[in-house]
């Protein structure tokens, strides 16, 4: 709905990506958020990894050069035939060409393996965080997060400069923490999220580990219930990102979620084989199903399939990712919009309210 170049009826309060997207143009098209969230251990951070190394620009250039200049280019490069460059900034100033920049969020990981342009743990110390205020992990990272949103208007400061002198990737990868209730059921989560998705086009996946969904359709279930609600608490764009698929192939999860009889018959198996369900358990989980029913609908193209090991599937995440991003994007400017109309609604009748009350009191006084 909102191509390039495109009229957009500004509201007033409309947030700033409104403008990015209707200014961009092909030759520099407005970068696009992913917010990589999912349960602990689906494979997010490698996921990131993967997706930023497939944003390196090196096939072709390999493919151009003789075996000896890769040699020579390797040797300048420091040797070692490491792919990854050394410097963490992108290194060209065309978005398109740029390796994805990535920005990590979660305090309490030990090691990033892709390179992190920002990193929450440069900012906030976890560890420390959890010895001075005495708290556990998961309050040690909710309050880590806590203490970084009220410095996040600097990143997006710093990100917002990067894109107005061409100097921003085309994709922005922003890596969670595995504790997702964390990030996602927190003000701070909320207020990164929405910084984020209020200056560039976000996009959220959601991802999931494949091989538990085999081994069991509730685990599908509350994955899917988890994708739900954080639709439902966002309203941003969203992506399922099947992950692990060299173990087992992510098509049963599609059809579970194109064929209503054949999760049924996942759950029956699942019931005379490994003795999962039963009871109230079983029949909620049935009827949760169909509610899924309009979700699933919704969301069949937006799912796809990817192994963050090898790679596999990462070219199709992206036109995924870019589809989402084009199509999806504007039923949330929509909806922000009507969001933000209604507010005004409500403002002006409360106004009015008080406007009526003021008069009756001073009627009733006189
Ligand atoms: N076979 C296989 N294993 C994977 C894949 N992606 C991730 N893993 C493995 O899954 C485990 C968890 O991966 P992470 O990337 O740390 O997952 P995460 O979601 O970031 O974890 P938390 O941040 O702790 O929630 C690791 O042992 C990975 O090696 C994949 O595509 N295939």
């Amino acid at each position: 709905m909102f191509e390039q170049g495109s009229d957009i009826p500004f509201g007033r309060s409309l947030p700033p990506v409104v403008e990015r997207i209707a200014k961009q143009t092909e030759d520099n098209p407005t970068p696009i958020c992913v917010l990589v969230v999912g349960m602990a251990g689906s494979g997010k951070t490698t996921l990131m990894s993967a997706l930023q190394e497939s944003t390196y620009p090196y096939e072709d250039e390999e493919e151009e050069q003789g075996e000896g200049e890769q040699e020579q280019a390797q040797e300048e490069e420091g040797g070692g035939g490491d792919k990854k460059p050394a410097a963490k900034e992108p290194s060209s100033s065309d978005p398109n060409t740029m390796p994805a920049y990535c920005i990590n969020l979660d305090p309490a990981t030990l090691e990033v393996p892709y390179n992190a342009s920002i990193d929450i743990r440069d900012t906030v110390k976890y560890k420390e965080v959890m010895s001075q205020h005495k708290l556990g992990p998961n309050g040690a990272i909710m309050t880590s997060l806590n203490l970084y949103a009220t410095k996040f208007d600097q990143v997006i400061r710093i990100l917002e400069n990067r894109a107005d002198n061409h100097n921003l990737s085309k994709y922005l990868l922003v890596d969670t923490p595995g504790q997702i209730e964390a990030f996602t059921w927190s003000a701070s989560g909320t207020i990164l999220s929405e910084s984020l998705a209020s200056t560039f086009p976000t996009v959220l996946v959601f991802v999931v580990d494949t091989v538990r969904c085999a081994s069991s359709p509730n685990t599908f279930m509350s994955n899917m219930l988890y994708a739900c609600s954080m639709y439902y608490r966002t309203r941003l764009p969203l992506v399922i990102c099947f992950n692990k698929t060299d173990v087992v192939s992510h098509e049963f999860c599609m059809e579970w979620m194109r064929d209503y009889e054949a999760f049924q018959e996942a759950l029956d198996n699942a019931r005379s084989n490994e003795g999962e369900g039963g009871g109230f358990y079983d029949s909620l989980t049935r009827s949760l199903s169909l509610v899924l029913d309009e979700f699933y609908n919704q969301f069949q193209q937006n799912a796809c399939g990817v192994s963050a090991m090898t790679g596999d599937g990462i070219e199709e995440f992206w036109k995924v990712i870019d589809q989402a991003a084009k199509n999806d994007f504007a039923d949330y400017i929509d909806d922000l919009r009507h969001r933000i109309e209604e507010q005004e609604a409500k403002q002006k009748a409360m106004a009015r309210a008080g406007v009526m009350q003021f008069q009756k009191d001073t009627d009733e006084s006189s």
